[in-house]
């Protein structure tokens, strides 16, 4: 990880929405999954805290949960944040989608760079972030970070009932698919078209700007920009954290 991240040039300012209104039901019972605890510190402001090591990065509005967002307030009062930039918190709505949507809603003029950050991928490294931000600053409309995938992939015919097999319809060839992760990054005007634009259920925000025909460009994602999913996640995130710090030598 470098130490130093790319400078903020004046023509091109650049925000991060971070949609944190989840309820987090795969990771099982507790509270919202972005305000659990990784070493001791909120999910939520590790995600913070890697969008604003970025020097672009001027703006990070934070999508709480819908009624939570006095509380993540207080949070980010209560947590070293640089003083370089700038916090918003708003509520966020019943999708993913819909949190985007009220986080963009609340961007100011001036802003010409988006970023969407899963508050549960709170690992990303610094040069990821700068990775999505220069490609948008070299022109593409829209970035994505990826990596290649591990196992094999199958399309199946999804099981009417929980338990039943599945009949599989196709094997994709793997060297042609990618895992995608966050931050992605728009010009702000492509963003904000394809949000007003697709109302079709996604699962990210690239695939509404696929939706528009706009061409989305895929840089190297990392390993530790996995997304907090499931119990086993949490392992890993605290393992990644624990040997940061055994490098940090502290
Ligand atoms: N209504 C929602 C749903 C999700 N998210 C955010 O979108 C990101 C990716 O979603 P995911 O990992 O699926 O989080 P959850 O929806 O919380 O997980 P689950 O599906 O297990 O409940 C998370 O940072 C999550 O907080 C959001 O802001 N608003
Ligand atoms: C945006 C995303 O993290 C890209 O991989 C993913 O699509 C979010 O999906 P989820 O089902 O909301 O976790």
């Amino acid at each position: 990880m470098s130490d130093v991240s790319l400078p903020s040039p004046p023509e091109a300012r650049t925000a991060a929405v971070i949609p944190a209104a989840g309820r987090g039901v795969r990771l099982g019972p507790g509270a919202p999954k972005a305000l659990r605890a990784l070493n001791g510190t909120p999910m939520l402001i590790h995600a913070v805290r890697a969008m604003a090591a970025s020097r672009a990065v001027s703006l990070v509005v934070v999508v709480a949960p819908p009624d939570g967002a006095a509380e993540v307030k207080t949070l980010l009062d209560a947590h070293a944040l640089p003083d370089r930039t700038d916090f918003v918190v708003v509520p966020g709505g019943d999708s993913r989608q819909e949190s985007v949507k009220y986080g963009l809603d609340v961007l100011p003029p001036g802003i010409d760079i988006v970023l969407v950050h899963d508050a549960a991928r709170p690992l990303v490294p610094v040069d990821t972030v700068d990775a999505v931000i220069e490609a948008v600053r070299d022109g593409a409309p829209a970035v994505v970070p990826a990596l290649p995938l591990a196992d094999t992939v199958k399309e199946v015919e999804p099981a009417a009932v929980a338990g039943e097999v599945e009949p599989v319809v196709a094997t994709p060839e793997r060297a042609r698919l990618r895992a995608v992760q966050t931050p992605q990054g728009f010009d702000r005007e492509t963003l904000l078209r394809a949000h007003e634009t697709v109302t079709d259920d996604v699962t990210d925000d690239a695939s509404m700007v696929e939706q528009l025909g706009v061409r989305v460009v895929v840089v190297p994602g990392h390993e530790e920009a996995f997304k907090v999913t499931r119990p086993l996640d949490l392992v890993l995130a605290e393992a990644v954290l624990a040997r940061r710090r055994l490098n940090d030598g502290f």
